[in-house]
């Protein structure tokens, strides 16, 4: 064989190999760690099964994914958020697709607003089960209004159950885990803890003040290697986020809640959120592109990435104002992976 041919075989070689990781790159829906925990790291099958993990808001979309997933991977599970009616719902699903049984779940209703009932609901939790491996702060409210029109009321609330009512909950529970050095403080930030989006101000702010309070205290348990702080980031995922968002006023619903088709399968990121649990993850971005790339630029390039959100922002509140869905017209719906 010639040199020639050798070394035009090596080339195709390597531009196959780079076409592979381009596409891979391009259907990326997590990012670089994540996806390589998701290929080369531990099962959730594995690492999860066995423990008592608490969370939050799992009376509806994410959360209420997340207890089914974990269900099946056969963790004893506590279910917390204000509606005890939903988490019977949701308690009664996992008995029937999973091993677990009515013991091994335990409803506790808990409003994060009400930070003085956190301390009687963990005391609850470790008389059921004896110990809590994994706290998944995940209930949460979004926010869609203008700054201008948004009364502070509504910024105050968004901030005590995004941020207080979370880190009031992680107060409780870390002595705990302390105690038996070794746990999982998982908290659900957003994409928007890591950028900004016209619209949700008072929801970046309080995802931001999460990434800030989690990525500290994580320092201060250093001396606890088995006690992992972690924080999750999705894109948009399909759920009832927007239609239990906050608007101008306290009281307001959000009017049109728009079509969901463009967004994540809860079932998917709630897989990747598993992965990331059982690797250690410290920090996860889970979401498709556009707005996966979208972290990138505003990492790497924080001024381009603030030009194009002038951009696309501008859109989204001329949407918003003439009474459409902010986001759903940006968006074809996209083949999405399920599972
Ligand atoms: N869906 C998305 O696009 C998306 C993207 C990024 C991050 N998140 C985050 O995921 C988490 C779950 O949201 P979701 O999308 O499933 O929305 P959702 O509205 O379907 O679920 C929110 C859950 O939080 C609970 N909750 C709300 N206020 C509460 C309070 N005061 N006390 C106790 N529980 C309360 C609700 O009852 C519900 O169970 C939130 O923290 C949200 O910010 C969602």
């Amino acid at each position: 064989m010639s040199w020639d041919l050798l070394w035009s075989l090596l080339l195709a070689c390597a531009l196959v190999y780079l076409g592979v990781q381009l596409v891979r790159f391009v259907r990326a829906d997590g990012d670089l760690t994540l996806l390589w925990a998701e290929w080369q790291g531990r099962r959730p099958e594995w690492e999860l099964s066995d423990m008592v993990v608490w969370v939050t808001g799992a009376s509806s979309g994410i959360g209420e994914e997340l207890a089914y997933q974990l269900s099946k991977l056969g963790t004893s599970l506590v279910l917390s958020s204000r509606k005890a009616n939903e988490l019977e719902r949701v308690k009664n699903k996992c008995l029937e697709i999973s091993n677990l049984k009515e013991k091994d779940i335990l409803v506790l209703p808990l409003d994060l607003t009400d930070r003085s009932s956190h301390e009687a609901a963990t005391k609850r939790v470790l008389q059921q089960f004896g110990q809590i491996d994994i706290l998944v702060n995940n209930g949460g409210r979004g926010q869609r209004s203008l700054f201008e029109e948004t009364n502070l009321d509504v910024y105050k609330a968004i901030m005590e159950i995004n941020f207080l009512g979370t880190i009031s909950l992680t107060k409780c529970v870390l002595p705990h885990m302390i105690e038996r050095k070794q746990g999982k403080i998982v908290t659900m930030s957003s994409v928007m803890g890591l950028v900004g989006a016209p619209l949700s101000a008072g929801y970046a702010a309080s995802k931001h003040a999460l990434h800030g309070f989690f990525n500290s205290l994580r320092g201060e348990l250093a001396k606890y290697p088995e006690i992992t702080v972690m924080l999750i980031c999705p894109g948009p995922v399909q759920s009832n986020i927007v239609e239990n968002a906050f608007c101008e006023e306290i009281s307001k619903k959000v009017e049109n809640t728009g079509n969901q088709d463009y967004k994540m399968a809860t079932s998917r990121c709630v897989r990747l959120m598993l992965v990331s649990m059982a690797n250690d993850l410290k920090e996860a971005w889970i979401s498709d592109h556009p707005f996966l790339s979208f972290c990138y630029i505003w990492q790497y390039a924080p001024t381009w990435a603030m030009w194009l959100t002038n951009k696309l922002g501008s859109r989204r509140v001329r949407n918003f104002k003439s009474g459409l869905d902010a986001d759903s017209s940006y968006f074809r719906p996209m083949k999405k992976k399920s599972n």
